[in-house]
């Protein structure tokens, strides 16, 4: 089991390299701009990212993504444009591969518009870890032309779980690419054998498990109100989506509430009065 020390330095040495930088992503702004949403706001979290960031570049091929940044490097090559005033480039963005057994995870679940993506948007914002969220990474991968797309577009559609080894390739690639070791997965894993076939293949136990938890009305009210475009923003599918979270998703949070994982947080309450419940945890585990 990794311990959280590990996590403590993987989450200083984000800190770290990101001393001395101001970060202009916009936590304010939806978490589709961050990371949520198609493969285009996918690749406009790299964009941000490396605007904000210029020698940290975060790949998405993944994801599908097309590269955004101001340079014709590759997505893990440092740019040229680093301040003179930077702190010490961290080798781990320099397209280098982390070694799986130092990356640190910890998993974002809630039902269906609990608010997992925008909190995440924030915390990518204050403390530089990437958020992978595995739902836009599906989106992305759907409209790619690979071969399974339109199945993993009827699954969305339908509200059902993609097969775990579709959707754990995506997040593992996306791992890789990125070059960094502290990860957000949100929405993931969604059901037990999500669970246990990401720990087998992956070998990564979570640090924490951050959870969400809403009122199904007040989900309900968000999704509809939500303006994405998304096949799945509908009534029929977000009724859908509720009984799966309900019947296969919960397991998955009692399982690491059994384990002592579980950071349960009360999420029909403004972002901000959130946020500011979300970081501490964030913060205690990085001083
Ligand atoms: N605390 C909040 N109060 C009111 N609205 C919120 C709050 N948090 C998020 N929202 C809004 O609710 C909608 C859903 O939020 P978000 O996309 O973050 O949820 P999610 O849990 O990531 O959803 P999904 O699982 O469907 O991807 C968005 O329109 C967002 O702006
Ligand atoms: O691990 C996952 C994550 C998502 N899905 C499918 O995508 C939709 C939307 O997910 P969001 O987290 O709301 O973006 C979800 O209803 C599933 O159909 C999945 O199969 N596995």
């Amino acid at each position: 089991m990794r311990s959280r020390t590990t996590f403590v330095r993987a989450l200083r040495q984000c800190l770290e390299s990101f001393q001395g930088q101001s970060a202009r992503a916009s936590a304010g702004a939806h978490a589709g701009q961050v990371a949520k949403g198609s493969a285009q706001t996918a690749a406009r979290a790299v964009e941000i990212d490396t605007q904000a960031f210029p020698w940290k570049t975060v790949g998405l091929a993944a994801a599908g993504a097309t590269l955004m940044a101001p340079t014709s490097q590759s997505a893990c090559a440092p740019a040229t444009e680093a301040p003179a005033t930077s702190a010490p480039i961290d080798l781990s963005h320099a397209g280098m591969e982390v070694p799986k057994s130092q990356r640190t995870v910890v998993f974002v679940l809630g039902g269906p518009g609990s608010g997992k993506g925008t909190q995440c948007a924030k915390l990518v914002e204050e403390f530089g870890l990437v958020h992978l969220s595995a739902g836009d990474l599906l989106r992305a991968h759907m409209k790619s032309g690979t071969p399974d797309g339109q199945m993993v577009a009827d699954m969305i559609k339908d509200g059902k779980i993609v097969p775990s080894h579709v959707t754990i390739s995506l997040l593992d690639k996306a791992m890789a690419d990125s070059g960094r070791k502290a990860f957000l997965i949100d929405g993931f894993p969604r059901n037990e054998e999500n669970r246990a076939a990401f720990e087998k293949q992956t070998q990564i136990q979570p640090a924490f498990i951050l959870f969400f938890d809403c009122p199904e009305k007040e989900m309900e009210k968000r999704l509809l109100g939500r303006n994405e475009g998304r096949s799945d923003d509908n009534i029929d599918t977000i009724r859908k989506r509720f009984k799966v979270f309900l019947e296969s998703s919960m397991p998955v949070i009692n399982h690491y509430k059994e384990q002592g994982k579980l950071r349960s947080i009360t999420a029909d309450r403004p972002q901000d009065t959130i946020y500011t419940e979300v970081r501490k945890l964030f913060q205690e585990i990085s001083v």
